[in-house]
């Protein structure tokens, strides 16, 4: 029996997957896989048995990929899997930075006893007026899953779209409509754009990436938009920029203290995902690859491991995986192993990323039969970090 923890509330469409020879577990300790969203890992001890994590959504800021990585923990994200319900709480979010619509819906609340709000709104209304985005230029940082199709659904409500992405993928270049201009140094997108929103991952890189100097680049009273990750954003450096009109409003996913200070800041509760429709695209999504690396040993859409797939086990075959170092000789000290003891290799394949592989290896121990020393022979060797009997 395969054991799954979730660490965060995971819509039951994905985990009523788990079915035969799966169960839910109540722990992290003992399981075999986690599913989690947004609950932080950094500092959350990671079981032996644990083999995979499975983040339903994009971000994997919470989560410690190399440690995972050195401990022969595989995590899987769900790309574009939430990617529609950001785009429309986007478009939302360029409508709060335009029109005061959070101040109307204020004024009102406040004056719900008022029996003559009818009239007093004619009169309040011109407090809370504001522009079209129509025709505005709009900057769209990052073109993945979300800022694609943010940049179509804004050429589409008849928007001047600029994108830059110096690392776009052929995929999502391809999905990009061909009305977007594309910018290849970010300045330019500061300096021209009347809206500008981020899509980029929370890396060390990315930190702070809106700081002093990119908000000094902007336009007069640009709005800036940030439903990827509050580390993005120098909060300083934005306080500033809101005070001094530099920029006119910032509207943000990521509520903190220091946000929460910030005049003309329109804050949102980190909503960006959460529709029933996102929460059960990831779930669906997660499950299945969580299932497919536990069942079959099929590696796709892993952040800290490369893709590698020899589809289901053939019958009659063991399937041996190694996640281990990308080293020179790896390969052959695993095939070794199996050739001194007389096992055939029937189909093999091994992939890298980065400082991580993994082999994948079909066995036919046919009349020899299976070495009982073969897994810890493979698991001493210089640089393995996990093996694992998949069938
Ligand atoms: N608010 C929410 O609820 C919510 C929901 C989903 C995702 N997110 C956040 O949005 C981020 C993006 O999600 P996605 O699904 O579009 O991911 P994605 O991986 O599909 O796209 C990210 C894009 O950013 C680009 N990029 C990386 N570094 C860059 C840089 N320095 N400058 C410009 N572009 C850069 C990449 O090339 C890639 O195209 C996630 O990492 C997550 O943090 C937030
Ligand atoms: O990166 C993501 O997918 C989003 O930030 C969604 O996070 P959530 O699953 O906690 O809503």
């Amino acid at each position: 029996m395969r054991r799954i923890h979730c660490l965060n509330n995971i819509s039951p469409l994905g985990t009523a997957l788990l079915t035969e020879g799966y169960a839910l577990s109540d722990t992290l300790e003992g399981a075999d896989g986690a599913l989690v969203r947004s609950a932080s890992l950094h500092d959350v001890e990671l079981p032996e048995s644990l083999l995979a994590i499975a983040r339903a959504g994009a971000g994997v800021n919470n989560i410690p990929l190399e440690r995972c990585a050195e401990a022969g923990i595989v995590v899987f994200n769900t790309p574009g899997a939430n990617a529609n319900a950001v785009k429309e709480l986007v478009i939302c979010a360029l409508l709060l930075g335009s029109r005061d619509i959070a101040g109307g819906i204020a004024w009102c609340r406040d004056n719900a006893g008022d029996e003559n709000i009818a009239k007093a709104a004619e009169k309040a209304k011109k407090a809370f007026s504001g522009r079209e985005i129509a025709g505005k230029k709009l900057g769209v940082i990052g073109l993945g899953a979300i800022g694609a199709e943010v940049a179509n659904a804004a050429v589409g409500l008849g928007m001047d779209v600029y994108g830059y992405d110096p690392y776009v993928s052929v995929g999502a270049a391809w999905r990009i409509s061909s009305a977007v201009h594309h910018v290849t140094n970010l300045d330019d997108v500061l300096r021209v754009c009347d809206y500008l929103t981020i899509h980029v991952p929370a890396t060390d890189s990315t930190k702070g990436m809106i700081d002093a100097r990119a908000c000094s680049l902007m336009k007069d009273g640009a709005v800036f938009l940030n439903f990827s990750r509050d580390s993005l954003v120098d909060d300083e450096a934005m306080a500033a920029a809101l005070s001094s009109g530099k920029v006119a409003v910032y509207v943000t996913d990521f509520a903190n203290p220091a946000v929460m200070r910030m005049e003309h800041a329109v804050v949102l509760p980190h909503l960006g995902a959460s529709t029933a429709e996102a929460e059960d695209n990831c779930a669906v999504m997660a499950v299945r690859e969580l299932m497919d690396y536990l069942d079959n040993g099929t590696i796709a859409n892993s952040v800290n491991y490369p893709a590698c797939d020899l589809g289901p086990v053939p019958e009659g075959l063991r399937r041996v995986a190694v996640l281990h170092e990308n080293v020179p000789n790896a390969l052959a000290r695993i095939t070794n192993v199996f050739g001194d003891a007389g096992v055939n290799i029937e189909n093999m394949a091994n992939k890298s990323r980065g400082e991580a592989a993994y082999t994948l290896l079909d066995l036919d121990a046919g009349a020899a039969g299976w070495p009982d020393d073969a897994i810890e022979r493979l698991a001493a060797l210089e640089g393995v970090r996990r093996v694992r009997v998949v069938k």
